[in-house]
């Protein structure tokens, strides 16, 4: 095989040194095992090979640069042949070796684990080098290993194809079994819906046979067409893999189906390729630890609420815009499920609100009994408690990779399984009533399990001491035998004394030869005769006899059958269980839902939250919310709550858009923020912070919070703050929520009002989206006048001689006042300057005309919905003959 001309992992300056590249090497002149080494290394040229030898996982050539670089290991360099010099290397221990991968594919590397598949004496003894075959290919979405991933997040693997507009994009947990597809046009969903989804590595398909490789976060390749953020960590694939008939086929064969209708993909053929191709790449990575995914599902994107990538960012769903820590988001707020499944499904849930009322109700029903039931909840999250990841657990056990303590883990779960289901026997509601048949199959095999295995079972599978005593014969008879011998070798200190009447005979044992009679020189002279003398040193005398080397190897070739057989055993039983891994993760996905709701339903009582009312239309009718993070970090009793009417409709005067105006720091951006996580909540099926709330379903929640620059992409504050209003303006519809802080700030004062205006009244009066919009520009307070749909309200502050009292509260009317100039004073500014800054701020209020314009009192319009505002001509505020 001949390396791809664009070698992905090769440091340029490396080329020219041959210790550290082995390209340039004249192959027969490297040692047998270096030889062996680049054969793998050329088979697997994507991925860092770690290469067993001894207790070392050690690397050569460019590999040993980059990971001594990237694990900042001591690169050193070892001799490489005769001719060839020393080349570079560096290791890991053995132990270490789950550690040391993991950082590098968090790193975006993929790593092959290249071991000793043969006993080393064996090898040793015949003088050739030990058997090393690839046993593992860790890459970032292909991870299974308890200690490399996170329990409470899913490590999604996904593969995408495109043709013109339309895309199919199909995803898979591996450790979890979940997989799913979809298909659909617009380029943009392609890209909202893997911001959703976070995969750890991304299937493309290249058309370029050779080139076969790993694009790490950040790195920039041709072959990806701008669609795909290059945020993600990029496998290109070759493109016959996702043909349709290949992939169909696959998709056929391994779910021994003749058809994909009962999948629902069998008409979207882009769904179908890429989940063909994503199974295609779990076969190549997994080797013989082969993943059973559980059944295909296909779902539609349009099933769900679009929130984009800057929406979830600025309403801090699952990290904080701040800083990106995990403390102080939605989820950590609400996030007190008590399993690693549940939490996961509600990290899902979160991302994923759905725009199905009937499913929004479902939820809240369960929420709604389990509220309600205080005795029945409790009881529930203490059964939930003692269930382990069932649905990673099972996942290592279809790969054949769970040890023993995994076995149990699981096998307590499914015990407990039973009590769950009598818990929710009563149960009126559909997640209740979903558990309550849970097949007997499941506990029958959990006892099974347990009847087993020991009630702790070492962690290494073969070394022994797994399997109770009673369960198979052929142990039992084994181990009887191997006891007598055990037996044998304690009583031999005192039968040998006994018989010699030598009263300080000792039997020992040591690397060298095994067991052995220790005499003292002394009696030396007393030794029996069919004593061997073995060793003589100062003070005493080591013996063997023959019957002692008999028993000796007795006991050596008994501890080898007995862990081998314990080890058939074992594996026997896990491959029972395996079979079994569908109806498991069936059980868990429903766990982990009842698991989601007991929290929501506990969060509803503990933080007072109500059951809101999913209504028809487009209104957002909230008495008293209160932003649901915030409430928490203050403290009981000091949020403030506010209410909202949103929604224009027959019969209700409510405004669509709201202009909020309020001095810094009063509370204007919690209050943006706290609508839209109560419209999200009310969407994942949650009860909300409120004291009554009635919500409609909305399709799509747009946020524009505060301004960064984006220096990575090289944009400026404003260009950032325009390209996401731009994207707002272009999607945005009359069922969509409009969250907007400050639009305008990162320009010239007039150029920022202007743009704030038109924004505003494009909202208003072409596409009527709910909107919140809160500005320090007063001047929009005008649009109120104007428009009918417009509303004014202002977080209000008391002014106090000395100081401003923030009071957190939202009133109708617009507030004139900015205080900024207070603030500035409040934060230290010289006197001089705060007073000269009054004097400029009194000339510009009293000459602006604009303000003079806005004052005029125009006649108030109701917007009419089409293409373009009908309405602009009459708003034409700046016109002179006004
Ligand atoms: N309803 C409330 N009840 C109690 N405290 C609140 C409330 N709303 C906001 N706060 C507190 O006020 C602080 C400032 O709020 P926020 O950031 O929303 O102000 P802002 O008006 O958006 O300010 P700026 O215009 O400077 O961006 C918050 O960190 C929070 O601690």
């Amino acid at each position: 095989m001949t390396l791809p001309s664009d070698f992905p992992l090769e440091p340029p300056a490396t080329n020219k040194d041959p210790h550290r590249d082995y390209r340039g090497l004249d192959r027969d002149k490297l040692t047998p095992m270096y030889q062996h080494y680049v054969e793998v290394k050329e088979t697997y040229p994507n991925a860092l090979l770690l290469y067993r030898v001894g207790d070392f996982f050690e690397c050569f050539f460019q590999d040993a640069v980059i990971i001594s670089r990237e694990l900042e290991l001591v690169l050193t360099s070892k001799e490489g042949g005769k001719g060839i010099g020393r080349v570079a290397m560096t290791g890991v221990p053995h132990h270490a070796l789950e550690r040391y991968s993991r950082l590098l594919v968090e790193k975006g590397y993929a790593v092959a684990i290249c071991d000793q598949v043969e006993d080393s004496t064996e090898a040793a003894a015949e003088k050739r080098l030990v058997e090393r075959a690839i046993t593992k290919l860790l890459t970032p979405g292909t991870l299974t290993d308890e200690g490399m991933l996170n329990a409470k997040k899913n490590n999604f693997l996904a593969a995408v194809v495109i043709t013109g507009e339309n895309w199919g994009l199909a995803y898979a947990d591996i450790s979890t079994g979940e997989f799913y597809t979809t298909q659909a046009s617009d380029l943009t969903a392609l890209s909202l819906e893997l911001t959703r989804l976070q995969p750890s590595e991304i299937l493309f398909p290249i058309n370029a046979p050779d080139l076969n490789r790993i694009l790490r976060p950040g790195e920039k390749s041709d072959h990806l067409p701008p669609c795909l953020p290059d945020s993600f960590c990029y496998s290109l694939r070759p493109q016959n893999i996702f043909t349709l008939t290949e992939a169909k086929n696959r998709l056929l064969i391994t779910y021994k189906m003749r058809s994909l209708e009962g999948m629902g993909c069998e008409h979207l053929p882009l769904a179908i390729r890429a989940a063909g191709g994503l199974l295609e790449y779990i076969e190549d990575t997994q080797k013989a630890n082969q993943v059973p995914l559980q059944p295909l599902k296909t779902y539609s994107i349009s099933e769900f609420l679009i929130l984009d990538g800057q929406t979830r960012r600025n309403l801090e769903i699952t990290q904080t815009v701040r800083d990106g820590s995990f403390y102080g988001s939605l989820l950590w707020a609400i996030d007190r499920t008590c399993t690693a499944m549940g939490s996961r499904a509600l990290r899902r849930w979160l991302l994923q609100p759905l725009l199905d009322s009937r499913g929004i109700r479902a939820r809240q029903d369960t929420i709604q009994e389990l509220k309600d039931n205080p005795s029945l909840r409790q009881d529930i999250r203490q059964k939930l408690r003692e269930i382990y990841d069932i649905e990673r657990l099972s996942g290592r056990v279809g790969a054949g990779t769970a040890n023993a303590r995994d076995l149990l883990s699981l096998a307590a779960s499914l015990v407990k399984l039973a009590d769950l289901a009598a818990l929710v026997a009563s149960g009126n509601s559909p997640y209740l009533k979903a558990l309550q048949q849970i097949p007997a199959d499941l506990e029958k095999l959990g006892q099974q399990v347990i009847a087993h295995l020991v009630e702790s079972p070492p962690l290494h599978l073969k070394e022994g001491g797994v399997i109770r005593q009673g369960i198979d014969a052929q142990l039992d008879a084994l181990r009887r035998d191997y006891q007598e011998v055990i037996d044998w070798f304690k009583n031999l200190e005192t039968t040998e004394k006994e018989r010699t009447g030598i009263s300080n005979l000792k039997v020992n044992y040591n690397k060298t030869f095994g067991y052995y009679i220790s005499l003292p020189r002394s009696k030396a002279d007393f030794a029996p005769k069919d004593y061997v003398r073995k060793q003589t040193l100062v003070n005493e005398e080591r013996y063997i006899t023959t019957e002692l080397k008999e028993k000796e190897n007795i006991i050596l070739t008994a501890v080898d059958e007995l862990n081998k057989l314990e080890y058939e055993i074992f594996s026997d039983l896990r491959r029972q269980v395996a079979e079994f891994s569908p109806e498991i993760r069936e059980v868990a996905t429903k766990v982990a839902a009842l698991d989601v709701l007991a929290a929501l339903a506990e969060i509803a009582v503990y933080q007072g939250y109500c059951r809101p009312e999913i209504a028809d239309g487009r209104l957002i009718d909230i008495k008293d919310g209160r932003h649901p993070v915030v409430e928490q970090s203050l403290g009981a009793g000091f949020f403030v709550p506010n209410s909202i009417n949103l929604g224009n409709q027959e019969g209700l005067e409510y405004p669509d858009l709201i202009i909020l105006t309020g001095p810094n720091a009063s509370g204007k951006s919690c209050y943006l923020r706290q609508v839209g996580l109560i419209q999200l909540l009310a969407q994942t099926g949650s009860f909300v912070p409120a004291k009554s709330a009635k919500i409609s379903i909305c399709d799509r929640i747009f946020t524009r919070v505060g301004a960064v620059d984006d220096l990575a992409t090289g944009q400026s504050t404003f260009m950032v703050e325009m390209n996401e209003t731009a994207n707002i303006l272009n999607h945005a519809t009359d069922r969509s929520l409009v969250l907007l802080d400050e639009i305008g700030r990162g320009t010239a004062t007039f150029d920022g009002l202007s743009i704030a205006w038109s924004v505003a009244e494009y909202l208003a009066t072409v596409l009527q989206s709910r909107t919140i919009f809160a500005t320090h520009y007063h001047e929009l307070n005008e649009l109120a006048s104007i428009l009918e749909n417009v509303a004014n309200y202002q977080v209000t502050v008391k002014e106090l001689p000395h100081e401003i009292v923030f009071l957190h509260q939202v009133r109708p009317g617009g507030a004139d006042k900015s205080y900024g100039i207070e603030a500035g004073r409040l934060a230290g500014l010289p006197a001089s300057v705060i007073d000269r800054a009054m004097q400029v701020m009194g000339q510009i209020e009293k000459h602006s005309k604009i303000a003079i314009g806005l004052r005029q009192g125009i006649k108030k319009i109701k917007p009419v919905k089409s293409d373009n505002s009908p309405s602009l001509q009459q708003l034409d505020i700046f016109d002179d003959s006004k």
